[in-house]
């Protein structure tokens, strides 16, 4: 039977099709690495999303290194499991801004799934607090993502903290042009817009071959390699959590959609409150939105082994069961 994929519609059929054409080659990617408490944060991102009532699934791209265990987990909260092989850069001494970011490439993979012809993608530590799916109306050929901050120790090895620049205030301290070109609008990689595409993905893995890794890893390289099409959107979208100090003029916490919890200390699943910054109202507050949602049982994606076992569409059928699932759209009652 053909998967409810418009809900409510009373539009005529033909449109309704094409919706239904479009809305399933949208999906929100997240991406997986290790055997480690990340994957609290993706049932936390699956759930969030559901709690917004997207209409879209999640795909979550895990390396080889996730375990069936937590493979088993994603399935179970309606999420498509999709594994990827690693991505990793051209030898060097580089020091990553955190050793771990080497991992990070692999998010390079995502570019690889052209079943789809649009894609949000969202870190592991990122909540939805509010429906995003307009943003998949955002027009074609551009990458979308939120500009980033400067001002946290981790950027201590560029010219711009060292003379106190960010682009989030470029008026406050002027860009010294003895340092040589202000620095690009240079976005935050944990979410953004995109879509999908085997030439762009060829391309990318191809440039990454001839470039140095740098401290941000694939961040940076995304933002060198997407510069002439990086589009920003408002914060609202991604609220990296240091913009609460750093540039609080900037931020309407009540009007923020998506919370990125990326400051050192800030991940929800680890949250002590003794890190720099951590012992904060607001943030406490966000932290325990996060728990909220992560401990709702009623976001939880209720899936019998038997409903994918008497599942007769096979695979598909099962993917759009589990797509349906992270949609709320309740299965068909048998007929
Ligand atoms: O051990 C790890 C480290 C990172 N990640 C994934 O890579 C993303 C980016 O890493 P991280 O969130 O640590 O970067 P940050 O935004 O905090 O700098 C995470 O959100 C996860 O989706 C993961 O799955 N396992
Ligand atoms: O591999 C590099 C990572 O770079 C970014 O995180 C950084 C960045 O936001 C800095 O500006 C902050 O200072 C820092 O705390 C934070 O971890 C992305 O969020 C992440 O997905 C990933 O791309």
């Amino acid at each position: 039977m053909a998967p409810d994929m418009v809900r409510n519609s009373n539009s005529p059929v033909t449109s309704g099709l094409v919706k239904a054409a479009s809305l399933s080659s949208r999906a929100y990617v997240t991406f997986l690495a290790g055997n480690g408490d990340y994957v609290k944060g993706v049932v936390g991102l699956a759930k969030g999303l559901r709690k917004v009532k997207t209409v879209y699934p999640l795909v979550v791209a895990v390396l080889p290194d996730v375990p069936e265990e937590h493979r088993r987990i994603l399935l179970n909260q309606g999420c498509i499991v999709s594994e990827i092989e690693p991505v990793y850069p051209p030898e060097n001494q580089t020091q990553f801004a955190m050793a771990y970011y080497v991992i990070n490439y692999s998010k390079l993979r995502i570019w690889e799934f052209v079943e789809y012809s649009k894609m949000v993608y969202l870190d592991g530590d990122i909540q939805v607090f509010e429906n995003i799916d307009h943003l998949f109306d955002l027009p074609d050929g551009y990458f979308y993502a939120v500009k980033d901050c400067f001002c946290e120790k981790t950027w201590s090895h560029t010219p711009q903290y060292q003379i106190g620049y960010c682009q989030q205030c470029p008026d406050k301290v002027q860009w010294q042009e003895e340092l040589g070109q202000r620095p690009p609008l240079y976005f935050n990689a944990g979410m953004f817009v995109y879509e999908p595409s085997l030439p762009t993905y060829d391309d990318l893995l191809s440039t990454l071959k001839i470039t140095p890794p740098t401290p941000f890893a694939e961040q940076d390289f995304l933002n060198m390699f997407f510069r002439d099409v990086y589009r920003p959107i408002p914060p609202i979208y991604n609220l990296v959590l240091a913009m609460l100090w750093r540039h609080p003029e900037n931020v309407e916490l009540e009007k923020v959609k998506v919370v990125h919890y990326c400051a050192a200390g800030s991940k929800p699943w680890r949250y002590t409150g003794k890190e720099d910054n951590m012992d904060r109202e607001d943030i406490k507050v966000l932290v325990k939105n996060w728990w909220d949602i992560y401990n709702d049982e009623t976001l939880d994606y209720k899936r019998s082994a038997a409903n994918i076992s008497a599942t007769i569409g096979g695979e598909a059928e099962a993917k759009n069961l589990k797509a349906r699932a992270l949609r709320c759209i309740p299965a068909p009652s048998a007929a």
